[in-house]
């Protein structure tokens, strides 16, 4: 029997783990595609690819389905390759760049109307790039954009959303232009205000003496981490989301500038509310599900920076037998109290342990 064939150009942090997740489908071949040859060896060595194809050209004429994952200016090139080769009558061609308007105007261009083009974007990622990051389960219980045009079949969206099945995301229809405002907010203009942040503490003239970076706390590291994305691809991005992006600045000059004028003003019961209303509204953000891993309870303490704390804490649980699955330190700097975070394996455990530490006088919390 003859085997469906998935091609995936751009074997990155997000081809990788696409292809990875495509491993689930049965008498399915994967095959790839990367112009670094190193990414094609790591890709075949990891078994991320079941074949390397030597060309775009090559892969493409036999596949089912070809996904392009490259950088968005990559897919658009890529798009006129696939316009100069024959491809099976039936394949669905895809992407999975972070913006869809300027890719769907150069799919419309250049492919034929014989052609079946939905443009994808898992909302899921790193600020890692590569095929080492890859990790099969990296869409589950993400929302994953599919961008049919008004006349696509509604058999072809059926495909591929039936291609799309093992990773496990929500698939959302969506038109690409409302794709890109929407992005625009969720994720490409904090990145540019993240990236901004870290430009800001680098041109602080304390930066010199003190190293800012050193003595950022919790509350830095998390705001920026995104800063950390790779900026080929960034500028990829915010290239081809011009438009959303300049409009979004104007917004964010607003807001900026409301504060600004309340703390000029000595305005308090506003700036209050600034940071009241943006509580009110982050508090109610849904709570992000990850399937594959196993759900885990948590309990956070207070600890003083004394000697053997963590495993006076750990000793008072594991002496009663409850199993700890696993525990991170937030923010324990020398002298000042800092938070554990325990995971457990149940609610019952958690809220056993819990009662235990709270008789030994810790100060103790869940996060609901
Ligand atoms: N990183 C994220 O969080 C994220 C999330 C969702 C979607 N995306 C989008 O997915 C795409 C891939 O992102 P990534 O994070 O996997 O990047 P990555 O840098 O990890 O991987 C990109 C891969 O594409 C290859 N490549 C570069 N130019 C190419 C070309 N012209 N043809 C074929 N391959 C080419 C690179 O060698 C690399 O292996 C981008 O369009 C990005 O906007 C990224
Ligand atoms: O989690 C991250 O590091 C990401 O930046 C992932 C992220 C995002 O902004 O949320 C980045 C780009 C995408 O196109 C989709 C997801």
């Amino acid at each position: 029997m003859r085997k469906n064939k998935i091609f995936v150009v751009g074997l990155g942090l997000i081809g990788g783990s696409l292809a990875k997740a495509f491993h689930e489908h049965s008498n399915t071949t994967i095959t790839g595609f990367d112009p670094d040859q190193a990414t094609c060896k790591k890709a075949l060595e990891l078994g991320v690819v079941d074949t390397i194809e030597r060309s775009v050209g090559e892969g493409a004429a036999e596949a089912d389905l070809i996904l392009l994952a490259a950088p968005v200016s990559g897919i658009i090139k890529l798009l006129d390759e696939l316009a100069a080769i024959t491809l099976k009558p039936d394949v669905i061609v895809t992407d999975t760049g972070s913006t869809k308007k300027g890719i769907r105007d150069q799919a419309r261009h250049v492919l034929g109307p014989e052609v079946c083009y939905i443009g994808g974007h898992p909302m899921a990622g790193s600020h890692k790039s590569g095929v080492m990051a890859a990790k099969a389960d990296l869409f589950e219980n993400a929302f994953y954009f599919i961008t049919p045009e008004k006349n696509t079949p509604s058999e072809q969206v059926e495909r591929l959303k039936g291609w799309l099945v093992p990773t496990r995301a929500k698939v959302m229809a969506i038109d690409p232009e409302s794709h890109d405002e929407v992005v625009g907010v969720i994720s490409h203009f904090p990145h540019i205000v993240a990236a901004g942040l870290v430009h800001q503490l680098h041109l602080n003239p304390m930066n010199q003496a003190l190293d800012l970076p050193r003595l950022a706390a919790g509350g830095f590291r998390d705001i920026t981490r995104i800063a950390s994305s790779d900026p080929t691809l960034w500028q990829d991005i915010i290239m081809n989301n011009k438009a959303v992006l300049i409009k979004l600045f104007e917004d964010w000059d607003k807001v900026m500038t409301h504060v600004k004028d309340s703390l000029l003003a000595q305005d308090v019961e506003a700036i209050f509310q600034f940071f009241q209303k943006a509580k009110m509204a982050r508090d109610q953000f849904p709570i992000k599900k990850r399937g594959v891993l196993p759900p885990s309870y948590d309990l956070y303490l207070d600890i003083t920076d004394r000697p053997n704390e963590i495993s006076r804490v750990t000793g008072i649980i594991g002496q009663a037998g409850i199993t700890i699955i696993n525990i991170n330190v937030i923010e324990l700097r020398e002298n000042v109290s800092g938070v554990l975070r325990i995971f457990f394996q149940s609610d019952k455990s958690r809220d056993e342990a819990m009662a235990l530490l709270k008789a030994h006088h810790y100060n103790t919390y869940v996060d609901e």
